[in-house]
């Protein structure tokens, strides 16, 4: 697959669910080859065994990871790790001239005290993390044209922050008052077995998680102060809902201006919006679904207004494999290869 001008590319922790959805975005992008697949437990094995549905079109085994063979084999590597892992190996392949993309939160903080405090692990590469671009391409497009290290949002910040940012950056809520209530797919939880992520566990039923305590939520405030000019608090309450994929955030603050109707929200955020190819606004009184996302890189938004409680309601939906993770690192090398956004992504939800 690929062509012979193809930019080589690696994935370490090719068997989990990011890495297998970056297998596949690589393989049907038009400039990427993939040579490189590392992982743990999985080493040693053909990709075919892992995912045999995928045994005709991937000839690769997965390798005990070694910075060396990576880089020889990689001008791009992605890191689908849990987290703690990344970060130390990020800077062995900076060094070695790789562009380096990372799924995990090792390289989303600006403060790595902030870092330490709510993942439990302990830094020592400072200096490569001051490097680190936020890779949400609505909001950080530029930094990541000129990125060598991009730390990919989280599937929560991500619906969360495209539904919150025209909000936050013009000031249109009273400071403070935002809520970001929001749904998963159990895949958000990745492939290492988990009781929680058991049919018997998870199906017929919805449960919140991380209430109050969510380590979604300082990444999720980080940009939004960011995008305020100000310090922000915003309360973010996850859930697990029965289905695979999908995230369905939906934010609620009060109006600095309760004179504004839809329509004046519907106008500011098309126009924030404008050059962002993969959110997709929808018309005045339609409400996304999880399943328009499905399999693609995009995300819909409504916006609606409640003009007794004087409160604006966003709602966005992702597919969290993707927007929230894969696909979204795939469209962060497209900018940082000076490509459109677009190239090489699905576009178009399987469901009718
Ligand atoms: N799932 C989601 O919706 C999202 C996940 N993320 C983040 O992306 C990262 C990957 O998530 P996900 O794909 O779901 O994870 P999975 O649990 O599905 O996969 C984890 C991968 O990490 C590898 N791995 C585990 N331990 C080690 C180790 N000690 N050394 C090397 N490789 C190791 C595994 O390899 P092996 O099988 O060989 O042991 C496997 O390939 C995580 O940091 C996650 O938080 C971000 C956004 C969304
Ligand atoms: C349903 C579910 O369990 N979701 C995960 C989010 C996965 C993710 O994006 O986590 P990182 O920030 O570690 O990358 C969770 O709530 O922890």
């Amino acid at each position: 697959m690929g062509d012979l001008g193809a930019v080589s590319v690696g994935i370490v922790g090719a068997s989990g669910y990011g890495g297998v959805q970056l297998v596949r975005l690589i393989l049907e992008h038009p400039h990427l080859k993939l040579t490189y697949l590392g992982g743990d437990s999985s080493a040693g094995k053909s990709f075919g065994e892992l995912y045999p549905h995928l045994a005709h079109a991937v000839d690769l085994k997965v390798e005990k990871i070694d910075v060396d063979l990576i880089a020889e084999r990689a001008e791009v590597v992605f890191m689908g790790l849990p987290n703690g892992i990344a970060c130390g190996l990020a800077p062995q392949l900076l060094a070695k001239g790789c562009k380096v993309l990372d799924l995990s939160a090792d390289y989303r903080f600006w403060n790595l005290e902030t870092y330490e405090y709510h993942y439990g692990i302990k830094r020592s590469d400072n200096t490569v993390a001051e490097m680190a671009v936020y890779g949400l391409p609505e909001l950080y497009r530029r930094e990541i044209q000129e990125a060598q290290l991009v730390g990919c949002p989280g599937c929560y910040p991500t619906a969360s922050l495209l539904a919150l940012a025209p909000l936050l950056k013009q000031g249109l809520i009273v400071p403070d008052t935002a809520i970001v209530d929001a749904k998963s797919g159990t895949s958000g939880a990745g492939r290492t077995p988990k009781v929680g992520s058991l049919l018997a566990e998870a199906d017929n039923s919805i449960a919140p998680y991380g209430v109050a305590r969510h380590r979604h939520t300082p990444e999720i405030e980080q940009i939004g102060g960011d995008l305020a000019g100000r310090e922000v608090r915003i309360q973010f309450t996850p859930h697990l809902v029965p289905m695979v994929r999908g995230i369905l955030a939906t934010v609620y603050g009060t109006m600095r201006d309760p004179g504004l109707v839809r329509e004046d929200l519907f106008t500011i955020y098309n126009a924030f919006y404008r050059n962002a190819p993969w959110v997709r606004l929808l018309p005045s009184g339609t409400y996304p679904q999880t399943k328009w996302a499905y399999g693609t890189n995009a995300c819909y938004i409504s916006v609606e207004v409640d003009q007794r409680t004087d409160r604006v309601i966003v709602m966005s939906v992702i597919d969290n494999l993707m927007k929230g993770q894969a696909s979204q690192a795939i469209q962060c090398l497209n900018i940082m290869m000076g490509w459109d956004d677009m190239l090489g992504l699905p576009q178009l939800s399987i469901y009718p």
